[in-house]
């Protein structure tokens, strides 16, 4: 049996860091995606009864023969898919183990994670089949566009749709959707994957790559957003490597040692959050408002882009792009866990094309890539037996 999933990465307009900690964040997806081929062997097919998994953007492979596998995790012979679990500290022992055979080059030390978060959910949704899984993306890894998330998102919808939890039509040509009720559980699986690569994620990264669109994020619940306003986002990687897990923890960590004015920053984010919301979401009659509204958006974005900077997320290189931009008059924020990473650039409606070129051209002359992604499309999808 065969499938194939893609989940689309993200960007976050507001709120990232202090939605860990409670306050309302905004996300929309991005046109950039992670791709998981599964194909499951009956016994008899694959002959050393193996579980590979092809990472293909970093050329490296994983295999286990099944038999080890079982040998180490023999409490999940018996697959729990309609059951989203967190892995155990015991588990994650014993995942550690199975991934320290593998001696992931030192350069590609971070994969640990995502190859023990693929370890618990193929173990938990599947048990221990025989099966080779194909991932291909193309979102940067640690640059803030929710790489991770895509992977356990796309993981997760393909492993479930070859399990018996969820119900699709295994004819359909093409791409498909999941229902809602399925969707929520790929979401649930996804975020026990991303449990595993974050630490404490607030689940925003893997909601928004499983429902796509754009969305407010609180608390675990989401509302759909529908903008009214033609958002056109600059991204800009800084090519700086850093790693989410290890920022969440220091925002963690300075919020134990400043309670009180933490708190009023993370409450600053909330209310950026819901007055983003509303501005994007009101009525634009004509250009003047929208110019107006832009206006708005900007100041908002420059405001979180201060606080994030008090939660202690930002980086040289993230000055570097804020400080180029201003040059144009545009305003930006880093997006995702900072540290480095991705950067976005509000191009307002009546920017003209040679300015945005200019400022392209101004960033990548400090070595930044630059892209223009579209925003808001659907979020993952499976199709079967490779169909087209
Ligand atoms: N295609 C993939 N295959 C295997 N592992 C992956 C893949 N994409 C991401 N990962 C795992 O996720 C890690 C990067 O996750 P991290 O959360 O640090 O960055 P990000 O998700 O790109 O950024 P952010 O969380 O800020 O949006 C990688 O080091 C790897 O362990
Ligand atoms: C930094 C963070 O807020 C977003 C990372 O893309 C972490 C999370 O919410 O899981
Ligand atoms: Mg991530």
């Amino acid at each position: 049996m065969e499938a194939t999933a893609r989940a689309p990465g993200k960007i976050i307009l507001s709120g990232e860091h202090a939605v860990v900690h409670g306050s309302t964040a905004i996300a929309a997806s991005i046109n950039l995606y992670t791709q998981v081929n599964l194909r499951i062997f009956d016994d008899h097919e694959n002959g050393d009864r193996l579980l590979t998994l092809q990472l293909k953007d970093v050329e490296l492979d994983f295999s286990w023969p099944v038999g080890r596998i079982r040998e180490a995790l023999p409490e999940l012979s018996t697959p729990s898919s309609s059951s989203p679990t967190a892995c155990s500290p015991q588990f994650m022992k014993l995942i550690a183990a199975l991934v320290e055979e593998q001696d992931i080059p030192e350069a590609n030390a971070g994969l640990a994670a995502g190859v023990s978060a693929f370890l618990w959910l193929y173990a938990s949704i599947l048990g221990c089949k025989p099966a080779t899984v194909i991932v291909t993306s193309d979102l940067p890894f640690g640059a803030g566009l929710g790489s991770s998330a895509a992977f356990c998102v796309a993981l997760s919808a393909a492993l479930l749709a070859l399990s018996d939890a969820v119900s699709l039509d295994l004819n359909h040509q093409g791409w498909l959707t999941f229902s809602e009720t399925d969707l929520e559980l790929v979401n649930r699986w996804a975020f026990e994957g991303e449990k595993i690569i974050h630490g404490k994620p607030s689940g925003i990264d893997n909601t928004v790559s499983t429902f796509g669109n754009m969305i407010t994020f609180k608390l675990g619940n989401l509302s759909c957003i529908k903008p009214t306003l033609p958002l056109r986002m600059l991204i800009t990687n800084t090519r700086v490597g850093r790693n989410t897990k290890a920022l969440v923890a220091g925002v963690s960590e300075r919020t134990l040692r400043h309670p009180d004015a933490m708190a009023s920053v993370f409450s600053a984010v909330d209310s950026i959050s819901r007055e983003l919301s509303v501005i994007i979401q009101s009525p634009a009659p004509d250009d003047l408002a929208i110019t107006e509204k832009e206006a708005k958006l900007e100041e908002l974005m420059e405001m979180n882009q201060g606080l994030l900077q008090c939660m202690g997320v930002g980086h040289a290189s993230i000055e570097t792009v804020l400080q180029t931009t201003l040059k144009y008059k545009l305003t930006s924020k880093l997006t995702g866990a900072g540290g480095g990473g991705c950067v976005l650039t509000l191009l307002p409606t009546l920017l003209a094309t040679s300015v945005v070129d200019k400022v392209i051209a101004d960033l990548e002359s400090c070595g930044f890539q630059c892209l223009i992604a579209g925003i808001g499309g659907k979020g993952v999808e499976i199709r079967f037996n490779g169909s087209p």
